[in-house]
């Protein structure tokens, strides 16, 4: 299996008080992965680890054969796209086309390729459109949408999402979910830290759950939905749907309405 991420006993810190990653050590193939976890659990912490925008106290993350202690961030730039949570972190510049081509640009494409992939960008969310506007001219669920454009923009083999579905109402949480699956197909590792529960169960191969700077479960996102004990000491649930079917008795983890339906037909027949 190709190891895109590789982390081993990972420790970070911000203060001398508190560590906040206590000792991960996971590898990420091509597999479309969540990260969850309740607030402060270190997800961000994480990524930006991976990023190599902080970097480890003690262990190793190696990024495509990179380690991230000897690789400086405009390296790793063009190995690994990061969209921030918030997109008032990232966003600069004066119109989302400059917004969106300067990533490309940044790692190097030329001038015609940087516009056409950040016109394929935007046209993959639905925001082609918007390309003369200044991007705080627009809601918060485009500017968000922006942001990812920037990063696919770089045709990085590693996108990394950070709460992507934030401000989005059903039709942008759509948009995202085909995107996610369409890049993994792709071949693209994408990895998303997300709090909604029920997008993950329809989105996401692998699931990894962190509590208080450790990694708790990591598995298939069935299998990681049917530990609702061990959820609940982490202060997570699973989606609606997978509690639903089990207070109607049922003994199977479903993730999706759709599931329990064939189920439930399948059983009539
Ligand atoms: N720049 C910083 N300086 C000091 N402490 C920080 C800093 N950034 C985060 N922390 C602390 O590190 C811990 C982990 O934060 P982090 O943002 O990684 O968690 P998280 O799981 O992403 O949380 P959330 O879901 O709220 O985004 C928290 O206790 C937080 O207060």
């Amino acid at each position: 299996m190709d190891k895109k991420i590789s982390v081993e006993n990972l420790h970070f810190s911000y203060t001398e008080e508190e560590e906040v990653l206590k000792g991960i050590s996971l590898e990420f193939d091509h597999r479309s992965t969540a990260i969850i976890g309740q607030n402060g659990a270190g997800k961000t912490t994480f990524v930006k680890l991976l990023k190599g925008i902080l970097k480890p106290k003690i262990g190793d993350i190696i990024i495509n054969g990179k380690n991230t202690r000897e690789a400086t961030v405009a390296e790793l730039a063009g190995e690994i796209g990061l969209v921030f949570q918030n997109p008032n972190d990232q966003i600069f510049k004066g119109k989302v086309i400059d917004e969106v081509m300067f990533g490309p640009l940044n790692i190097g494409q030329d001038e015609d390729t940087a516009r056409d992939n950040a016109l394929k960008a935007l046209k993959m969310l639905d925001i082609a459109d918007k390309q003369e506007i200044n991007p705080y001219d627009l809601t918060l669920s485009d500017r968000k949408l922006v942001t990812i454009a920037s990063i696919l923009a770089m045709d990085t083999a590693i996108i990394i999402l950070d709460e992507p579905t934030i401000a989005q109402d059903y039709a942008g949480k759509e948009k995202i979910k085909v995107l996610i699956k369409d890049l993994s197909k792709q071949g693209k590792l994408v990895l998303t830290i997300i709090h909604d529960m029920d997008f993950v169960a329809e989105t996401f191969e692998r699931t990894v759950v962190f509590n208080e700077g450790r990694v708790l479960l990591d598995s298939n996102t069935r299998d990681v939905y049917s530990q609702e004990a061990v959820l609940k000491d982490a202060y997570l649930e699973p989606p609606h749907v997978t509690q639903l079917c089990h207070k109607l008795g049922a003994q199977n983890t479903f993730l999706t309405v759709e599931e329990y339906l064939e189920y439930k037909k399948a059983k009539t027949r």
